[in-house]
């Protein structure tokens, strides 16, 4: 058992993330009391069901109103609407958090609405699956990831210290840095991947009738990698395109430039080139690898993954 962090913990939203942070709490003892909420009656029966939280409300204002530290675990597109919601129930002194995956469009959207009186410190685990939903959480999600936190300048130390230390206990590594350098970094090394994996897909199922059930005959190789990425969760993924816009443009202007510079090496045979890029690549993964960040995950987390 470790020691309690805080006495009562709100939990809006209780997805994938929510519900592995409910489950953490739970197993660690982090607080006297789990507040559960979330928009839709169903998933809050689910979440009862799995007994992930103590109290269970579709009201937000409800859950916030004793909460020392409240987590908004919901698609960043509905960031905004939370923070209206709860903004006048919050307790002075609690810290108010999130886990979205974009962090310069959260701040926006809630920040203008929370008093002045609470600590919001916005937040991005960098774990996940391509599975939503209470059910799909557990146990381990975080270990050995990243979290990166974006503190407003001027944000109280201490009680950026007492998230980086929860985030810590669910065994992550905590990151500061400034939202929009955080959201220049995921464009590249987060959005970017899903959005190819989507269009890639996409293409492929646009062929089908060329390829027939080719498709899904020889997709055991590198084709189901994508199809891994592409079947993350479309309001997420539609809300991260959104509300990363800028970046995400940005990367992908670049990435269609370098494409372009392969399709003419392929034309006009330039073997070299095609050859030093993917050394470079390969030198990359294993890099990764060497870095432990691919081993990260626990052998349960890949098992879970590959069950569901
Ligand atoms: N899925 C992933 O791998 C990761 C996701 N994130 C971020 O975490 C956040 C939550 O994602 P997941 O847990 O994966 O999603 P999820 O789809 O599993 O859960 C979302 C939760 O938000 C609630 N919700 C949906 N729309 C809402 C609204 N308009 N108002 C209030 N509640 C609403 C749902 O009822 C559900 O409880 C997102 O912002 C996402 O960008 C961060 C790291 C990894
Ligand atoms: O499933 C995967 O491979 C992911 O990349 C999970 C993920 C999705 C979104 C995030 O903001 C962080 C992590």
């Amino acid at each position: 058992m470790m020691a309690q962090q805080f006495d009562t913990i709100a939990l809006i939203g209780i997805g994938l993330i929510g519900s592995s942070i409910a489950r953490e709490i739970r197993e660690k003892q982090l607080a006297a009391t789990i507040v559960v909420t979330t928009r839709s009656e169903a998933t809050l029966k689910r979440a009862g069901e799995l007994g992930l939280g103590d109290r269970y409300t579709l009201s937000t204002a409800e859950a916030v109103k004793d909460a020392d530290l409240v987590i908004v675990s919901v698609p960043v597109g509905a960031s905004g609407a939370v923070a209206t919601e709860i903004a006048a129930h919050l307790k002075p002194g609690a810290i108010v958090t999130d886990v979205g995956s974009t962090k310069g469009s959260v701040i926006a959207q809630m920040m203008p609405h929370l008093p002045k009186t609470v600590h919001f410190i916005p937040g991005h685990p960098i774990a996940g699956t391509e599975h939503s939903g209470p059910d799909a959480g557990f146990v381990g999600l975080f270990r050995g990831r990243w979290c990166i936190l974006t503190p407003p300048p001027g944000t109280d130390e201490e009680a950026v210290a007492r998230l980086r230390l929860f985030w810590e206990t669910l065994g992550s590594m905590v990151d500061e840095m400034d939202p929009e350098h955080h959201d220049k970094v995921l464009a590249i090394v987060s959005h970017l991947p899903h959005i190819i994996a989507y269009n890639i897909v996409g293409t492929a199922d646009d062929l089908e009738t060329v390829t027939e059930s080719e498709v899904i005959k020889y997709s055991a190789s590198g084709f189901r990698d994508f199809t891994r990425l592409a079947a993350s969760d479309p309001i997420m993924w539609r809300d991260v395109c959104l509300h990363n816009k800028e970046a995400i443009l940005e990367m992908l202007a670049r990435f269609s430039e370098d494409l372009a510079s392969l399709q003419r090496a392929i034309r006009w045979g330039d073997g070299d080139k095609l050859f030093d890029l993917f050394t470079r690549t390969r030198a990359i993964r294993r890099s990764i690898i060497q870095a432990g960040q691919d081993t990260a995950m626990p052998d349960f987390g890949r098992h879970a993954m590959d069950q569901k």
